[in-house]
């Protein structure tokens, strides 16, 4: 009997447990399956470092597990593994990197990228050794994804990001970041470095940011407060932050920082990720993003690459 050629990956507490969605999805698709279901975080990574390349693997989750699993994929390529392509089954909260990528989030339309994926290369990003796909933070919105409730998440979903990002803004914590990018250094309160268009899904926060990109553009955003922070957030929401005339833009392949007022949270494409000082890079291992087949990024995948 033939093996399934897709592999999926299942974090069953992604978005309060969406097995139906999934099963759905997956009746569309009509396409024999290989299910492997997450029993604890972190074991996303531990699954996905194990798929060989011959396969297509999806992850059936949000962007953390997304995460976890590049995460397996690098590890992969470092013990010198092939490894499969990687494409997303939207199950989280947020799903921040199926907008990005441009991905319908209706079961029939995620059923025809299952049979039929564009793939593009991407090289990830890396902080302190462990790679994301969209974007690091730190300032305001990394105190929101630091402090926001489990609980509140599972009741509300993407709302408790808001609430506890209204917090950050309304009980400011000071914050001061060095940010060392070739020979110049900056001063931000609050620093976005991302290789995604799109902040939170909805929001453009650079309009030539692009994953497949071989840079990162890095917003810097110096005002501390209330006033300097309910304006970025407000900027945020009318896709301007960028705009803002004290906010700069640069796209660097490698920058550092470290912070002037104790230890500040990181997060990674919208989960915590330790303290800072952290070095920035886009990492030497690229791997294919399985996109929907209008997806209008650069390097797509070609024929030779596959030979
Ligand atoms: N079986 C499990 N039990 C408990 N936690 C798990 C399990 N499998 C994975 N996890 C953890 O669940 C966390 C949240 O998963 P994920 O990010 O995929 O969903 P989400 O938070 O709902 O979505 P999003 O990140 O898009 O908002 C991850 O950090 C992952 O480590």
């Amino acid at each position: 009997m033939s093996q399934p050629e897709v592999t999926i990956i299942f974090n069953p507490r992604a978005g309060g447990n969406k097995q139906r969605f999934l099963s759905e999805i997956l009746q569309h698709a009509g396409v024999k399956v290989e299910l492997l279901q997450t029993t604890h975080p972190g074991h996303a990574r531990e699954l996905a470092r194990k798929v060989r390349a011959h396969k297509r693997l999806f992850v059936a989750g949000g962007d953390g597990s997304l995460n976890e699993a590049l995460n397996g994929l690098l590890d992969a390529q470092i013990d010198g593994h092939e490894v499969p392509p990687l494409g997303i089954v939207p199950l989280g909260t947020a799903n921040v990197l199926a907008v990005e990528v441009g991905l319908n989030l209706r079961a029939k339309a995620i059923a025809d990228y299952i049979n039929n994926p564009g793939m593009v290369w991407v090289r990830p990003g890396v902080v302190n050794g462990r790679a994301f796909f969209l974007m690091v933070g730190m300032g305001a919105d990394a105190d929101t994804v630091d402090n926001v409730s489990l609980r509140l998440k599972r009741l509300i979903g993407k709302g408790a990001y808001v609430l506890e990002g209204l917090r950050s803004i309304f009980f400011p914590r000071h914050r001061d970041f060095e940010v060392c990018i070739g020979r110049e250094n900056y001063r931000a309160s609050g620093v976005i470095v991302t290789h995604a268009k799109h902040y939170g899904g909805a929001f453009v926060i650079s309009d030539d940011a692009s994953l497949t990109s071989n840079q990162l553009d890095v917003l810097l955003m110096p005002g501390n407060g209330i006033w300097a922070l309910a304006r970025y957030g407000l900027a945020l929401t009318l896709n301007r932050l960028h705009k803002q005339s004290d906010v700069s833009l640069v796209r660097t392949e490698r920058l550092t920082i470290k912070s002037h007022c104790g230890p500040a949270p990181l997060q990674i494409d919208g989960e915590n990720a330790g303290k800072l000082p952290c070095e920035i890079s886009l990492s030497p291992y690229p791997v294919r993003l399985m996109v929907p087949q209008d997806y209008d990024g650069l390097n797509k995948v070609t024929d030779a690459d596959l030979a």
